[in-house]
């Protein structure tokens, strides 16, 4: 048996390997050891093998889902090995075979992944010329997703897919080794979409990244003879990837992903950005202290079903720049609130998860109740289906237009579920099934005569034993005979001492007792033989009958999966129509010239926050930002709102942009391609860099990255460092933003000076949120925004209401008047916004005009030597 554990634990060495034996999963060795200190589990030592004593640890087979939770959770990956063969028949150890690898990356059990997020594997390979091929899946959806990059952008690009395992090549460079094992450190402080705390990172041999065979299994994965379809033919290095992940993902189920049926190309120009800083900042999908609520998703989510849940976060992380999808999505928006999204949520509470029990269907993993579940959602998908057509044709007829196909539509054709399936399922499977296949009792009456014998022979055994007691007791004259069964000595029947000599000749005894004996006939006997292999036989037929329904099953997953996306979708919709309603929010319109209007904008996740405490109303602010007014200044009070205020108009755009409404009166938005944050301050001491080091670097990354059509949010910048230093900085930071770069930038700074920016700028302006102040010198927060610069900053009062000690705050304002006095007599006039001084721009030289002339289409090789040694003499000569 060891022989045979070493030879399953040679093909998975990094993986702990559950060894099945009888009702437990054991582990040996290493393994043992690793588990028992992960799981807590007792180590013992049993036996020898070559001549050492076996180390070993278990766990019960029926608790095989809370352990191998567990292990997932803290980044492990573990190898089931379950028993093939069949016990009676085999000679030495019973065949085993590892049936499923179970990895961070390729979850299917539902009781091991989060209704809410998808669990993602990715792939990364490092091609030529620094450029790296990415291929990502997610096991229990169905598509498979492609994209290239250059090698810097790489890290953006795995934070963005925000996988639960990484594959990558046993081959790479060590630096590049290094780069994946620091981002693995630090992911728990950038997970941001909803992917685990954890980054598992799994090697996988060079030879698995091979482009040639990468295009030739996605070919046959989609059932093409070219990738042109999908404009996914000329990415050599995501093929590469793709091979590699096609390769892992079959491994670890153990067969082909026959649902996997849909390719995407992601180009990073077709979405809008959105930094993980900028994820982060605005607190899309987890605060800052990394809650999953209150956030702008679980405002958000108030979807019926795990499926759209997911989509939702789709939707709110990857919005796109062509504004078709979103028009489409608000078209559908104001369609469900005129009436039919109460219903549809209403039919859509409860549905199970199609996208996965297709998943697990098509991986043969899928349990009776899932099925019995899918029979369920497919009787509600129809019927939704018909309500939503029926409401649809309703409010064409009052319409007096007519109304282009809709998404809605398309929905709801999609929304028809495969014919043939619900009956199917409901002729095979009992209305209430086993939890397990193996456990018996799956297969619906009617649907098998052989079953149904077997069945019967089962449950008339007590009749048949009643009425041969009763005869055997006439035949006999023995009263009191009793025709009985246990476990141990199958069925017979018993006679008192008494009787034993009425006993007819074909008795045969079977035991002795004290005051009876035990004998069996050879009708009994037969009967027997019968009942106990009816059992077995009758729990061999339902594993087979339920084999044989998989495979009829495999002919519906395509269908099945389009219509969990169409069900997933909808109940997305419908929950943004149903916070549409509830938060009164209104529909937002696009334009095509750059600009952010919005009237009586509100901060969604604070406003909400606000009502459930009861601490107040949230003041709604106006925003104009376009071509004559790009760069706000804004100034006012600490606490008096500009944070939330710059948060609020990113927010409100980025829900626009998603498709969905917003959390003001009107909204009127132009082209948008990034929305890039800079906001708090927080040490990364993990990645040791300063505050004020971090501060720089993110200003850096969007001073490089933004554009014309960006969205920037700066909040205090240069606060990290001496006052001089930060307002020279800021100052500088925002002439760039306003000149070069021309984004949509909202400014927050307590730098007083900065508010002449807008005196020499044409494109900017100054705001300020207002506060007033009381008689007892108490500040007053009025949260509005007004133009014009703040007329002074109240620090020392907001430290008052703080609670800072009296006596502090006093010496402060005593200080803070001298600074003043100090200042407004010694008013420096130092521009601090003029350009730089030209650099005087030297004369060309010798070689530099001599390499103009030079024209290197025309020349032939010696030639172009010839000028190569010509220059290098010209430059000795300098
Ligand atoms: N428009 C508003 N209506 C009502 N309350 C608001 C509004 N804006 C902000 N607030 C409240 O004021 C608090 C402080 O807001 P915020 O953090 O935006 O201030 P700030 O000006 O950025 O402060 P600091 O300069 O200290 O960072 C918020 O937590 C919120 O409770």
């Amino acid at each position: 048996m060891m022989a045979q554990y070493l030879r399953l634990k040679a093909d998975h060495p990094s993986t702990l390997l559950f060894y099945r034996m009888g009702d437990f999963y054991e582990l040996f060795w290493d393994d043992a050891e690793k588990a028992a200190r992960l799981l807590e589990i007792t180590l013992t030592r049993r036996g020898q093998s070559a001549g050492e004593p076996v180390v070993m640890a278990g766990i019960p087979f029926h608790s095989l889902e809370t352990y191998l939770a567990r292990l997932i959770k803290l980044g492990e990956s573990v190898a089931i090995c379950e028993q093939v063969g069949d016990p009676a028949t085999s000679k030495g150890p019973v065949e085993r075979k590892v049936v499923r690898v179970v990895t961070p990356g390729t979850l299917t059990d539902s009781e091991l992944l989060s209704d809410k997020s998808e669990s993602v594997l990715l792939a990364v390979h490092a091609g030529p010329r620094a450029t790296c091929g990415l291929a990502w899946l997610s096991v229990t959806q169905g598509i498979l997703q492609l994209a290239q990059c250059p090698a810097d952008e790489l890290r953006a690009w795995i934070v963005r897919i925000a996988p639960s395992e990484l594959l990558h090549s046993a081959d790479v460079t060590p630096a590049f080794e290094q780069s994946l094992q620091e981002l693995q450190r630090q992911w728990p402080a950038l997970a941001q979409a909803g992917a685990g705390a954890r980054l598992s990172l799994a090697l996988r041999p060079a030879w698995a990244f091979d482009p040639a065979l990468g295009e030739r299994k996605l070919c046959a994965q989609l059932q093409t003879a070219s990738l042109a379809a999908w404009g996914a033919q000329d990415l050599p290095q995501a093929h590469a990837a793709a091979s590699a992940l096609l390769d892992y993902a079959e491994h670890t189920q153990g067969r082909a992903l026959a649902h996997l049926c849909q390719l995407r190309v992601a180009r990073p120009q077709e979405l809008i950005e959105l930094p993980a800083t900028t994820r982060r900042n605005l607190e899309l999908t987890q605060t800052l202290r990394g809650e999953a609520a209150p956030t702008l998703f679980s405002l958000l989510d108030s979807c019926q079903t795990g499926m759209g849940s997911r989509q939702l976060k789709r939707w709110l992380l990857e919005p796109p720049r062509d504004r078709a999808p979103a028009r489409q999505r608000l078209q559908a928006i104001g369609t469900l609130r005129a009436g039919l999204q109460a219903p549809l949520r209403l039919a859509l509470k409860g549905a199970s998860d199609v996208e996965r029990i297709s998943a697990r269907i098509a991986l043969r993993q899928v349990r009776p109740r899932e099925l019995v579940g899918l029979v369920q959602t497919l009787e509600r998908a129809a019927s939704v289906s018909a309500g939503l057509q029926q409401g649809l044709q309703d409010q064409t007829a009052q319409q007096t237009e007519a109304i282009p196909a809709s998404l809605l539509s398309e929905l709801a054709r999609e929304l028809e579920p495969p014919a043939g399936c619900a009956a199917l399922l409901q002729s095979a499977l009992l209305p209430e099934p086993a939890a397990l296949v193996r456990d018996g009792g799956v297969i619906n009456h009617g649907f098998d005569a052989d079953l149904d014998e077997l069945r019967a022979i089962q449950n008339n055994c007590d009749s048949f034993l009643l009425a041969l007691e009763a005869r055997e007791r006439e035949r006999t004259g023995i009263s009191n005979l009793r025709v009985q069964y246990n476990k141990v000595h199958g069925f017979y029947i018993e006679v008192t001492t008494s009787g034993l000599d009425r006993v007819p000749d074909d008795y045969r005894r079977r035991q002795t007792l004290k005051n009876a004996e035990r004998f069996i006939t050879p009708e009994l006997k037969s009967f027997e033989d019968k009942a106990l292999s009816a059992q077995e036989r009758a729990l061999a037929r339902e594993k087979w009958l339920y084999e044989g329904l998989l495979d009829q099953l495999q002919a519906h997953v395509q269908a099945l999966g389009t219509l969990a996306r169409a069900l997933a979708s909808l109940d997305a919709l419908c929950a943004l129509a149903e916070r549409s309603l509830t938060l009164e929010w209104c529909e937002p319109e696009f334009v095509a010239q750059p600009c952010i209007e919005i009237r009586a904008g509100r901060h969604p996740v604070v406003e909400a926050r606000m009502a459930e405490t009861g601490s107040g109303n949230f003041i709604p602010n106006d925003t104009v930002l376009g071509q004559k007014a790009r760069l706000q200044v804004i100034t006012g009070p600490n606490m008096g709102g500009k944070s939330t205020y710059m948060r609020q108009v990113a927010v409100i755009a980025l829900l626009a942009s998603m498709g969905s409404y917003v959390p003001a009166q009107s909204c009127r938005l132009g082209p948008l391609d990034a929305i890039h944050t800079r906001i708090g301050a927080a040490d990364d001491l993990a990645n040791a860099q300063s505050t004020f080091m971090l501060e720089m670097t993110e200003a850096a990354q969007i001073l490089h990255s933004a554009s014309p059509h960006s969205l920037v949010l700066m909040d205090e910048i240069g606060r990290g460092t001496s006052t001089f230093d930060g307002l020279a900085l800021a100052s500088a930071i925002a002439s760039h933003l306003h000149d070069k770069v021309k984004a949509f930038t909202l400014f927050a700074t307590h730098y007083f000076e900065l508010t002449e920016f807008p005196a020499s700028h044409r494109h900017a302006l100054n705001v300020h949120v207002s506060a007033a102040e009381s008689q007892g010198r108490d500040i007053v927060f009025l949260h509005q925004i007004e133009p014009g610069p703040a007329s002074r900053s109240y620090g020392v009062q907001v430290a008052r209401l703080a609670g800072v000690p009296a006596a502090v705050v006093q010496q402060a304002r005593h200080a803070l008047e001298a600074l003043e006095a100090h200042s407004a007599s010694a008013q420096a006039q130092v521009d601090l916004f003029a350009p730089p001084p030209a650099a005087a721009t030297p004369e060309p030289s010798r070689v530099e005009l001599a390499l103009a002339a030079v024209d290197p289409d025309v020349l032939s090789p010696r030639e172009a030597l010839e000028q190569l040694y010509l220059l290098k003499k010209l430059l000795i000569q300098a």
